[in-house]
Protein backbone atom coordinates (compact mmCIF):
# COMPACT_ATOMS: atom_id res chain seq x y z
CA UNK A 1 0.00 0.00 0.00
CA UNK A 2 1.26 3.57 -1.11
CA UNK A 3 1.19 5.19 2.44
CA UNK A 4 1.77 2.28 4.47
CA UNK A 5 4.91 2.60 6.69
CA UNK A 6 6.79 0.16 9.21
CA UNK A 7 7.20 0.68 12.61
CA UNK A 8 10.39 0.72 13.78
CA UNK A 9 10.36 2.24 17.51
CA UNK A 10 7.98 2.48 19.84
CA UNK A 11 7.05 3.81 23.11
CA UNK A 12 5.37 2.41 25.39
CA UNK A 13 4.44 3.83 28.94
CA UNK A 14 0.69 2.43 30.33
CA UNK A 15 -0.85 2.39 33.45
CA UNK A 16 -2.87 -0.47 33.03
CA UNK A 17 -0.70 -3.18 31.62
CA UNK A 18 -3.78 -5.77 31.58
CA UNK A 19 -3.76 -6.69 27.53
CA UNK A 20 -0.43 -5.17 26.33
CA UNK A 21 1.20 -8.46 25.68
CA UNK A 22 0.09 -9.64 22.29
CA UNK A 23 0.84 -6.05 21.87
CA UNK A 24 4.24 -6.23 22.69
CA UNK A 25 4.98 -9.85 21.47
CA UNK A 26 4.54 -8.74 18.18
CA UNK A 27 6.45 -5.47 17.82
CA UNK A 28 9.39 -8.04 19.24
CA UNK A 29 8.29 -10.42 16.07
CA UNK A 30 8.53 -7.21 13.93
CA UNK A 31 12.02 -6.36 15.54
CA UNK A 32 10.32 -2.86 16.83
CA UNK A 33 12.83 -0.52 19.15
CA UNK A 34 10.97 -0.80 22.36
CA UNK A 35 11.50 2.77 24.60
CA UNK A 36 9.47 2.42 27.92
CA UNK A 37 8.80 4.15 31.42
CA UNK A 38 9.39 2.57 34.81
CA UNK A 39 6.41 0.06 35.50
CA UNK A 40 5.88 -0.59 31.80
CA UNK A 41 9.43 -1.33 31.44
CA UNK A 42 9.39 -4.05 33.97
CA UNK A 43 6.08 -5.79 32.36
CA UNK A 44 7.98 -5.99 28.96
CA UNK A 45 10.93 -7.05 30.44
CA UNK A 46 9.23 -10.02 32.44
CA UNK A 47 7.82 -11.10 28.98
CA UNK A 48 11.52 -11.69 28.32
CA UNK A 49 11.36 -9.30 25.78
CA UNK A 50 14.08 -6.13 24.78
CA UNK A 51 13.32 -2.63 25.57
CA UNK A 52 14.93 0.55 26.64
CA UNK A 53 14.63 2.86 29.38
CA UNK A 54 13.35 5.73 28.36
CA UNK A 55 15.81 7.42 30.77
CA UNK A 56 18.42 6.05 28.29
CA UNK A 57 16.63 8.26 26.37
CA UNK A 58 16.56 11.36 28.04
CA UNK A 59 19.34 11.05 30.25
CA UNK A 60 17.37 11.98 33.38
CA UNK A 61 15.53 9.55 35.86
CA UNK A 62 11.90 9.80 36.16
CA UNK A 63 11.68 12.81 38.96
CA UNK A 64 9.25 14.41 41.80
CA UNK A 65 7.38 10.75 42.24
CA UNK A 66 6.72 10.22 38.31
CA UNK A 67 5.49 13.71 37.59
CA UNK A 68 7.78 14.16 34.73
CA UNK A 69 9.57 11.11 33.27
CA UNK A 70 8.89 11.60 29.22
CA UNK A 71 8.55 14.85 29.25
CA UNK A 72 11.47 15.45 27.30
CA UNK A 73 12.94 17.11 23.89
CA UNK A 74 14.68 13.57 22.85
CA UNK A 75 11.11 12.20 23.27
CA UNK A 76 8.57 14.58 21.92
CA UNK A 77 11.10 15.15 19.10
CA UNK A 78 11.60 12.00 18.26
CA UNK A 79 7.36 11.76 18.08
CA UNK A 80 6.75 15.32 16.04
CA UNK A 81 9.06 15.69 13.74
CA UNK A 82 7.76 15.97 10.27
CA UNK A 83 9.97 13.01 8.26
CA UNK A 84 9.46 14.92 5.17
CA UNK A 85 10.66 17.78 6.20
CA UNK A 86 14.31 18.60 5.51
CA UNK A 87 14.88 21.03 8.38
CA UNK A 88 12.94 18.61 11.19
CA UNK A 89 15.85 15.82 10.30
CA UNK A 90 18.32 17.97 9.99
CA UNK A 91 17.61 18.84 13.32
CA UNK A 92 16.97 15.54 14.92
CA UNK A 93 19.82 14.60 13.65
CA UNK A 94 22.04 17.21 14.97
CA UNK A 95 20.27 16.48 18.51
CA UNK A 96 20.57 12.69 18.13
CA UNK A 97 16.94 12.56 18.48
CA UNK A 98 15.99 8.86 17.60
CA UNK A 99 12.58 8.65 15.52
CA UNK A 100 9.33 7.27 17.33
CA UNK A 101 7.11 5.46 15.26
CA UNK A 102 4.21 4.55 17.72
CA UNK A 103 3.15 5.45 21.04
CA UNK A 104 1.24 3.58 23.07
CA UNK A 105 -0.42 4.95 26.34
CA UNK A 106 -3.15 4.33 29.14
CA UNK A 107 -3.69 7.33 31.29
CA UNK A 108 -3.73 7.74 34.88
CA UNK A 109 -7.37 6.74 35.76
CA UNK A 110 -8.44 10.19 36.75
CA UNK A 111 -12.40 9.39 36.58
CA UNK A 112 -12.32 6.56 38.65
CA UNK A 113 -9.92 7.48 41.18
CA UNK A 114 -12.39 10.15 41.48
CA UNK A 115 -15.45 8.09 41.98
CA UNK A 116 -14.05 5.85 44.35
CA UNK A 117 -14.20 8.84 46.59
CA UNK A 118 -10.27 9.51 47.23
CA UNK A 119 -8.91 12.46 48.79
CA UNK A 120 -8.14 15.47 46.87
CA UNK A 121 -4.19 15.14 46.76
CA UNK A 122 -4.70 11.47 45.09
CA UNK A 123 -6.83 12.85 42.90
CA UNK A 124 -5.03 15.49 41.86
CA UNK A 125 -1.92 13.08 41.84
CA UNK A 126 -4.00 11.30 39.12
CA UNK A 127 -4.18 14.48 36.10
CA UNK A 128 -1.76 12.52 33.81
CA UNK A 129 0.49 15.20 32.11
CA UNK A 130 2.90 13.04 30.28
CA UNK A 131 0.77 10.78 29.56
CA UNK A 132 -1.74 13.06 27.56
CA UNK A 133 0.86 14.91 26.34
CA UNK A 134 2.33 11.82 24.39
CA UNK A 135 -1.10 10.99 22.96
CA UNK A 136 -1.40 14.58 21.50
CA UNK A 137 1.84 14.89 20.31
CA UNK A 138 1.44 11.51 18.35
CA UNK A 139 -1.95 12.30 17.23
CA UNK A 140 -0.82 15.52 15.82
CA UNK A 141 1.78 13.70 13.56
CA UNK A 142 -0.53 10.67 12.53
CA UNK A 143 0.76 11.18 9.26
CA UNK A 144 4.12 9.28 10.64
CA UNK A 145 3.07 7.81 14.14
CA UNK A 146 0.28 5.51 15.24
CA UNK A 147 -1.34 6.67 18.44
CA UNK A 148 -2.43 3.88 20.41
CA UNK A 149 -4.54 6.12 23.22
CA UNK A 150 -6.26 3.35 25.15
CA UNK A 151 -6.62 0.06 26.21
CA UNK A 152 -10.29 0.29 23.89
CA UNK A 153 -7.85 0.30 20.54
CA UNK A 154 -5.34 -2.82 21.53
CA UNK A 155 -7.61 -5.64 19.42
CA UNK A 156 -7.53 -3.40 16.45
CA UNK A 157 -4.36 -2.80 16.18
CA UNK A 158 -3.16 -6.46 17.34
CA UNK A 159 -4.98 -7.20 14.04
CA UNK A 160 -3.35 -4.64 12.23
CA UNK A 161 -0.03 -5.96 12.91
CA UNK A 162 -0.68 -9.23 12.43
CA UNK A 163 -2.17 -8.71 8.93
CA UNK A 164 -0.05 -5.83 7.60
CA UNK A 165 3.40 -7.16 9.20
CA UNK A 166 4.00 -4.68 11.45
CA UNK A 167 3.13 -1.92 8.63
CA UNK A 168 -0.01 0.39 8.81
CA UNK A 169 -2.05 2.72 5.87
CA UNK A 170 -2.01 6.25 6.60
CA UNK A 171 -6.04 5.93 6.97
CA UNK A 172 -5.80 3.69 9.90
CA UNK A 173 -3.34 6.24 11.57
CA UNK A 174 -5.95 9.38 11.13
CA UNK A 175 -8.37 6.80 12.43
CA UNK A 176 -6.61 6.30 15.69
CA UNK A 177 -5.43 10.01 15.85
CA UNK A 178 -9.35 10.61 15.74
CA UNK A 179 -9.71 8.40 18.93
CA UNK A 180 -7.05 9.71 20.36
CA UNK A 181 -9.01 12.87 20.83
CA UNK A 182 -11.52 11.63 21.76
CA UNK A 183 -9.58 9.92 24.69
CA UNK A 184 -7.80 13.26 25.29
CA UNK A 185 -11.15 15.82 25.41
CA UNK A 186 -13.18 12.89 27.13
CA UNK A 187 -10.12 13.04 29.66
CA UNK A 188 -10.05 16.58 30.49
CA UNK A 189 -13.79 17.10 30.23
CA UNK A 190 -13.69 15.20 33.76
CA UNK A 191 -11.05 16.96 35.12
CA UNK A 192 -12.94 20.18 33.93
CA UNK A 193 -16.24 19.02 35.57
CA UNK A 194 -13.85 18.15 39.10
CA UNK A 195 -12.42 21.31 39.63
CA UNK A 196 -15.57 23.39 38.49
CA UNK A 197 -17.84 21.85 40.52
CA UNK A 198 -20.83 23.48 38.54
CA UNK A 199 -19.05 27.16 39.69
CA UNK A 200 -18.89 27.90 35.88
CA UNK A 201 -22.39 27.87 33.91
CA UNK A 202 -20.57 25.97 31.21
CA UNK A 203 -22.49 23.19 28.94
CA UNK A 204 -19.17 20.26 28.93
CA UNK A 205 -20.12 16.90 28.60
CA UNK A 206 -18.71 13.82 27.54
CA UNK A 207 -20.48 10.26 27.30
CA UNK A 208 -18.60 7.64 25.96
CA UNK A 209 -21.38 5.38 24.86
CA UNK A 210 -23.92 5.60 22.27
CA UNK A 211 -26.19 3.65 20.64
CA UNK A 212 -26.95 3.87 16.80
CA UNK A 213 -31.02 3.62 16.82
CA UNK A 214 -33.55 1.88 14.11
CA UNK A 215 -34.50 5.70 13.74
CA UNK A 216 -35.82 8.74 15.70
CA UNK A 217 -38.85 9.74 16.35
CA UNK A 218 -40.21 9.08 13.25
CA UNK A 219 -38.57 6.42 10.46
CA UNK A 220 -36.97 9.09 8.04
CA UNK A 221 -35.21 10.68 10.93
CA UNK A 222 -31.68 9.04 12.08
CA UNK A 223 -31.85 8.48 15.78
CA UNK A 224 -28.57 7.99 18.69
CA UNK A 225 -28.77 7.21 22.13
CA UNK A 226 -25.63 8.75 24.01
CA UNK A 227 -25.31 6.98 27.21
CA UNK A 228 -25.53 3.88 28.64
CA UNK A 229 -27.83 1.84 29.47
CA UNK A 230 -26.37 -0.83 30.69
CA UNK A 231 -25.51 1.07 33.77
CA UNK A 232 -29.27 1.28 34.54
CA UNK A 233 -30.85 -1.55 33.60
CA UNK A 234 -30.30 -5.32 32.81
CA UNK A 235 -31.81 -6.11 29.70
CA UNK A 236 -33.27 -9.54 29.64
CA UNK A 237 -35.48 -10.25 26.24
CA UNK A 238 -36.54 -8.38 23.26
CA UNK A 239 -36.02 -6.03 20.37
CA UNK A 240 -34.10 -3.00 20.41
CA UNK A 241 -34.71 -0.10 22.19
CA UNK A 242 -36.47 2.57 20.01
CA UNK A 243 -36.05 6.18 20.36
CA UNK A 244 -39.91 6.81 21.37
CA UNK A 245 -39.28 3.08 23.22
CA UNK A 246 -36.12 5.27 25.70
CA UNK A 247 -38.28 8.52 25.72
CA UNK A 248 -41.30 6.56 27.54
CA UNK A 249 -38.67 4.53 29.51
CA UNK A 250 -37.34 7.47 30.94
CA UNK A 251 -40.91 8.75 31.76
CA UNK A 252 -41.83 5.63 33.51
CA UNK A 253 -38.87 5.57 35.48
CA UNK A 254 -38.80 8.92 36.96
CA UNK A 255 -42.86 8.72 37.67
CA UNK A 256 -42.13 5.09 39.85
CA UNK A 257 -39.55 6.79 41.25
CA UNK A 258 -42.27 8.68 43.01
CA UNK A 259 -43.73 5.55 44.00
CA UNK A 260 -40.40 3.66 45.08
CA UNK A 261 -41.66 3.97 49.00
CA UNK A 262 -45.35 3.08 48.47
CA UNK A 263 -46.95 -0.31 47.94
CA UNK A 264 -47.15 -2.46 45.16
CA UNK A 265 -47.55 0.52 42.56
CA UNK A 266 -48.09 -0.71 38.49
CA UNK A 267 -48.31 2.32 35.85
CA UNK A 268 -48.79 1.85 32.51
CA UNK A 269 -47.39 4.68 30.32
CA UNK A 270 -48.21 6.16 26.02
CA UNK A 271 -46.26 9.10 24.74
CA UNK A 272 -44.71 9.80 27.89
CA UNK A 273 -47.71 9.82 29.82
CA UNK A 274 -49.49 7.38 32.17
CA UNK A 275 -52.52 5.95 31.17
CA UNK A 276 -52.85 4.01 33.71
CA UNK A 277 -51.48 3.81 37.39
CA UNK A 278 -52.40 1.88 40.87
CA UNK A 279 -51.39 1.46 44.07
CA UNK A 280 -52.31 -1.99 45.97
CA UNK A 281 -51.61 -4.88 48.26
CA UNK A 282 -50.40 -6.83 45.96
CA UNK A 283 -48.52 -5.88 42.22
CA UNK A 284 -50.96 -8.62 40.44
CA UNK A 285 -54.08 -5.75 41.63
CA UNK A 286 -52.24 -2.92 41.20
CA UNK A 287 -51.24 -3.89 37.30
CA UNK A 288 -55.34 -4.88 36.91
CA UNK A 289 -56.34 -1.35 38.38
CA UNK A 290 -53.90 0.67 36.37
CA UNK A 291 -55.38 -1.42 33.29
CA UNK A 292 -58.69 -0.41 33.86
CA UNK A 293 -57.45 3.32 33.97
CA UNK A 294 -57.22 3.05 30.31
CA UNK A 295 -57.32 -0.27 28.33
CA UNK A 296 -57.65 0.79 25.37
CA UNK A 297 -54.26 3.39 25.12
CA UNK A 298 -52.61 0.79 26.81
CA UNK A 299 -52.39 -1.51 23.92
CA UNK A 300 -48.29 -1.24 22.82
CA UNK A 301 -47.68 0.89 26.27
CA UNK A 302 -45.10 0.97 28.20
CA UNK A 303 -45.38 -0.95 31.36
CA UNK A 304 -43.69 -0.45 35.29
CA UNK A 305 -43.57 -1.91 38.33
CA UNK A 306 -42.42 -1.19 41.77
CA UNK A 307 -41.53 -4.36 43.01
CA UNK A 308 -40.91 -7.89 41.46
CA UNK A 309 -43.08 -9.39 39.06
CA UNK A 310 -44.74 -12.80 39.80
CA UNK A 311 -45.43 -15.25 37.13
CA UNK A 312 -49.49 -14.52 37.87
CA UNK A 313 -49.07 -11.10 37.06
CA UNK A 314 -46.84 -11.86 34.53
CA UNK A 315 -49.61 -14.14 32.97
CA UNK A 316 -52.16 -11.15 33.26
CA UNK A 317 -49.65 -8.62 31.49
CA UNK A 318 -49.32 -11.50 28.41
CA UNK A 319 -52.27 -11.09 27.47
CA UNK A 320 -51.61 -6.87 26.36
CA UNK A 321 -49.83 -6.19 23.60
CA UNK A 322 -46.86 -4.34 25.27
CA UNK A 323 -43.44 -2.83 24.37
CA UNK A 324 -41.11 -3.00 27.79
CA UNK A 325 -42.02 -4.17 30.68
CA UNK A 326 -39.56 -2.55 33.74
CA UNK A 327 -39.29 -4.07 37.38
CA UNK A 328 -36.82 -4.38 39.89
CA UNK A 329 -37.24 -8.02 39.58
CA UNK A 330 -38.75 -10.93 37.87
CA UNK A 331 -39.67 -14.22 38.93
CA UNK A 332 -38.56 -16.91 36.92
CA UNK A 333 -41.26 -18.20 35.90
CA UNK A 334 -42.85 -14.63 35.25
CA UNK A 335 -39.97 -14.19 32.89
CA UNK A 336 -40.85 -17.30 30.78
CA UNK A 337 -43.90 -15.98 30.38
CA UNK A 338 -43.39 -12.43 29.38
CA UNK A 339 -40.77 -14.14 26.94
CA UNK A 340 -42.69 -15.88 24.96
CA UNK A 341 -43.13 -12.86 22.77
CA UNK A 342 -40.53 -12.61 20.56
CA UNK A 343 -40.00 -8.62 20.79
CA UNK A 344 -41.00 -7.69 23.76
CA UNK A 345 -38.46 -5.73 25.32
CA UNK A 346 -38.48 -6.64 29.47
CA UNK A 347 -36.03 -4.76 31.32
CA UNK A 348 -34.52 -5.68 34.88
CA UNK A 349 -33.88 -1.82 36.55
CA UNK A 350 -30.71 -1.90 38.58
CA UNK A 351 -30.83 0.15 42.08
CA UNK A 352 -28.71 3.62 40.66
CA UNK A 353 -29.50 7.13 41.05
CA UNK A 354 -30.20 8.68 37.76
CA UNK A 355 -28.76 12.27 37.08
CA UNK A 356 -29.49 15.64 39.32
CA UNK A 357 -29.81 17.34 35.97
CA UNK A 358 -31.52 17.70 32.68
CA UNK A 359 -31.09 19.00 29.51
CA UNK A 360 -32.49 19.64 26.01
CA UNK A 361 -31.90 21.05 22.89
CA UNK A 362 -33.44 24.43 21.96
CA UNK A 363 -33.24 26.54 19.16
CA UNK A 364 -28.90 26.75 18.68
CA UNK A 365 -28.22 25.90 22.46
CA UNK A 366 -28.76 23.57 25.37
CA UNK A 367 -31.40 24.37 27.91
CA UNK A 368 -30.04 22.80 31.52
CA UNK A 369 -32.44 22.56 35.17
CA UNK A 370 -32.78 20.48 38.10
CA UNK A 371 -34.96 17.88 37.80
CA UNK A 372 -38.20 18.20 39.45
CA UNK A 373 -36.97 16.78 42.73
CA UNK A 374 -39.98 17.88 45.36
CA UNK A 375 -42.32 14.95 46.17
CA UNK A 376 -45.20 16.59 47.85
CA UNK A 377 -46.01 15.29 50.72
CA UNK A 378 -49.40 15.02 52.09
CA UNK A 379 -48.28 16.35 55.75
CA UNK A 380 -47.28 19.46 53.77
CA UNK A 381 -50.31 20.11 52.25
CA UNK A 382 -52.24 23.52 53.36
CA UNK A 383 -56.13 23.58 53.97
CA UNK A 384 -57.96 26.48 51.98
CA UNK A 385 -61.07 25.59 53.10
CA UNK A 386 -63.58 24.95 55.69
CA UNK A 387 -64.34 21.19 54.51
CA UNK A 388 -61.18 19.41 55.22
CA UNK A 389 -59.99 16.16 53.36
CA UNK A 390 -60.51 12.93 55.11
CA UNK A 391 -57.62 10.46 55.59
CA UNK A 392 -58.69 8.01 53.11
CA UNK A 393 -58.63 11.29 50.58
CA UNK A 394 -55.90 12.85 51.79
CA UNK A 395 -53.72 9.36 50.55
CA UNK A 396 -55.46 10.13 46.76
CA UNK A 397 -54.89 13.69 46.71
CA UNK A 398 -51.19 12.95 46.96
CA UNK A 399 -51.76 10.10 44.85
CA UNK A 400 -52.78 12.22 42.14
CA UNK A 401 -50.31 14.82 42.72
CA UNK A 402 -47.55 12.64 42.22
CA UNK A 403 -48.61 11.67 38.95
CA UNK A 404 -49.66 15.24 38.10
CA UNK A 405 -46.08 16.32 38.25
CA UNK A 406 -45.16 13.48 35.75
CA UNK A 407 -47.99 13.99 33.04
CA UNK A 408 -47.57 16.71 30.40
CA UNK A 409 -49.05 20.10 31.11
CA UNK A 410 -51.43 21.30 31.28
CA UNK A 411 -52.74 18.68 32.83
CA UNK A 412 -55.29 17.81 35.27
CA UNK A 413 -55.52 13.99 36.84
CA UNK A 414 -58.97 12.78 39.12
CA UNK A 415 -58.28 9.55 40.73
CA UNK A 416 -60.04 7.80 44.01
CA UNK A 417 -58.59 4.72 45.85
CA UNK A 418 -55.03 5.03 44.99
CA UNK A 419 -56.38 4.53 41.37
CA UNK A 420 -55.83 6.52 38.33
CA UNK A 421 -59.46 7.37 36.68
CA UNK A 422 -58.43 9.46 34.03
CA UNK A 423 -56.12 12.58 32.97
CA UNK A 424 -56.22 15.32 30.59
CA UNK A 425 -52.81 16.11 29.32
CA UNK A 426 -50.65 18.80 27.46
CA UNK A 427 -53.43 20.47 26.70
CA UNK A 428 -53.60 24.11 25.66
CA UNK A 429 -55.74 25.34 28.73
CA UNK A 430 -56.34 23.37 32.13
CA UNK A 431 -60.31 23.53 31.73
CA UNK A 432 -59.70 21.69 28.42
CA UNK A 433 -57.33 19.16 30.54
CA UNK A 434 -59.70 18.54 32.68
CA UNK A 435 -62.98 18.31 29.91
CA UNK A 436 -60.73 15.88 28.78
CA UNK A 437 -60.02 14.05 32.04
CA UNK A 438 -63.93 13.88 32.42
CA UNK A 439 -64.93 13.07 29.08
CA UNK A 440 -62.23 9.55 29.62
CA UNK A 441 -63.04 8.88 33.11
CA UNK A 442 -66.75 8.80 31.96
CA UNK A 443 -65.95 6.73 28.90
CA UNK A 444 -64.62 3.73 30.51
CA UNK A 445 -67.74 3.46 33.54
CA UNK A 446 -65.67 5.60 36.23
CA UNK A 447 -68.00 6.87 38.76
CA UNK A 448 -66.62 10.63 39.63
CA UNK A 449 -68.50 10.68 42.41
CA UNK A 450 -65.97 11.04 45.79
CA UNK A 451 -63.20 11.53 43.62
CA UNK A 452 -59.94 13.87 43.89
CA UNK A 453 -58.86 16.27 41.42
CA UNK A 454 -55.03 17.41 40.73
CA UNK A 455 -53.45 20.18 38.93
CA UNK A 456 -49.74 21.12 38.45
CA UNK A 457 -50.57 24.78 38.52
CA UNK A 458 -52.79 27.03 39.71
CA UNK A 459 -56.47 27.86 38.68
CA UNK A 460 -56.65 31.10 37.76
CA UNK A 461 -60.37 31.18 37.51
CA UNK A 462 -62.92 29.69 39.33
CA UNK A 463 -64.08 27.37 36.44
CA UNK A 464 -62.25 23.95 36.62
CA UNK A 465 -63.32 23.44 40.54
CA UNK A 466 -66.86 24.35 39.52
CA UNK A 467 -66.54 21.63 36.59
CA UNK A 468 -65.10 19.12 39.13
CA UNK A 469 -67.59 20.08 41.32
CA UNK A 470 -70.67 19.68 39.10
CA UNK A 471 -69.02 15.78 38.69
CA UNK A 472 -69.03 14.84 42.27
CA UNK A 473 -65.18 16.19 42.41
CA UNK A 474 -64.64 16.98 46.48
CA UNK A 475 -61.03 17.26 47.59
CA UNK A 476 -58.76 18.92 45.49
CA UNK A 477 -54.59 20.04 45.35
CA UNK A 478 -53.34 22.50 43.56
CA UNK A 479 -49.91 24.97 43.89
CA UNK A 480 -52.08 28.10 44.57
CA UNK A 481 -50.56 31.53 43.75
CA UNK A 482 -52.81 32.83 41.64
CA UNK A 483 -54.55 36.38 42.64
CA UNK A 484 -57.96 34.86 41.71
CA UNK A 485 -57.65 32.08 44.41
CA UNK A 486 -59.90 33.23 46.88
CA UNK A 487 -62.35 32.49 43.74
CA UNK A 488 -61.84 29.30 43.36
CA UNK A 489 -61.47 28.82 47.71
CA UNK A 490 -64.87 30.43 48.00
CA UNK A 491 -66.72 27.85 45.31
CA UNK A 492 -64.80 24.73 47.07
CA UNK A 493 -66.70 26.11 50.18
CA UNK A 494 -69.78 26.97 48.85
CA UNK A 495 -70.23 23.32 47.99
CA UNK A 496 -68.87 21.45 50.24
CA UNK A 497 -65.08 20.77 48.71
CA UNK A 498 -61.92 20.30 50.62
CA UNK A 499 -59.07 22.06 48.58
CA UNK A 500 -55.09 22.22 50.10
CA UNK A 501 -52.13 23.90 48.33
CA UNK A 502 -48.86 22.74 48.08
CA UNK A 503 -47.08 25.82 47.22
CA UNK A 504 -45.18 23.79 44.33
CA UNK A 505 -45.79 24.36 40.30
CA UNK A 506 -45.14 21.25 38.57
CA UNK A 507 -44.81 22.06 34.39
CA UNK A 508 -43.64 19.27 32.72
CA UNK A 509 -43.30 20.75 29.08
N1 LIG B 1 5.03 12.62 33.69
C1 LIG B 1 5.40 11.97 32.64
O1 LIG B 1 6.35 12.36 32.01
C2 LIG B 1 4.67 10.76 32.21
N2 LIG B 1 4.91 10.07 31.10
C3 LIG B 1 4.06 9.04 31.05
N3 LIG B 1 3.25 9.06 32.14
C4 LIG B 1 2.21 8.09 32.51
O2 LIG B 1 2.82 7.07 33.28
C5 LIG B 1 2.05 5.87 33.23
C6 LIG B 1 2.96 4.66 33.09
O3 LIG B 1 3.92 4.62 34.10
P1 LIG B 1 4.74 3.29 34.40
O4 LIG B 1 5.22 2.81 33.08
O5 LIG B 1 5.82 3.77 35.29
O6 LIG B 1 3.83 2.34 35.09
C7 LIG B 1 1.10 6.05 32.07
O7 LIG B 1 -0.21 6.17 32.62
C8 LIG B 1 1.52 7.35 31.41
O8 LIG B 1 0.40 8.03 30.87
C9 LIG B 1 3.61 10.13 32.89
N4 LIG B 1 3.03 10.44 34.10
C10 LIG B 1 2.20 11.47 34.34
O9 LIG B 1 2.10 12.51 33.92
Amino acid sequence: MADSKKIKSALISVFDKAGLEPIIRELAKNQVTIYSTGGTQAFIEDLGVNVVPVEDLTSYPSILGGRVKTLHPKVFGGILNRRDLADDQQQIAEYEIPEIDLVIVDLYPFEKTVASGADQAAIIEKIDIGGISLIRAAAKNYKDVVIIPSVDQYSEFVEILEKQNGETTLEQRKSFARDAFNVSSHYDTHIFRYFNQGEKELFKQSIQDSQVLRYGENPHQKGIFHGDMGAIFDKLHGKELSYNNLLDVDAAVNLMEEFKNDGPTFAILKHNNACGLATRSSIREAYKDALAGDPVSAFGGILIANTKIDAETAGDINELFCEVVIAPDFEEAALEVLKSKKNRIILRQKPVELPARQFRTILNGVLEQDKDFISDKKEDFESKTSSVPTASQMEDLEFANKLVKHTKSNTIVLAKNKQLLASGTGQTSRVDALVQAIHKAKSFKFDLQDAVMASDAFFPFPDCVEIAGNEGVNAVVQPGGSIKDELSINYCNENGIAMVFTGNRHFKH
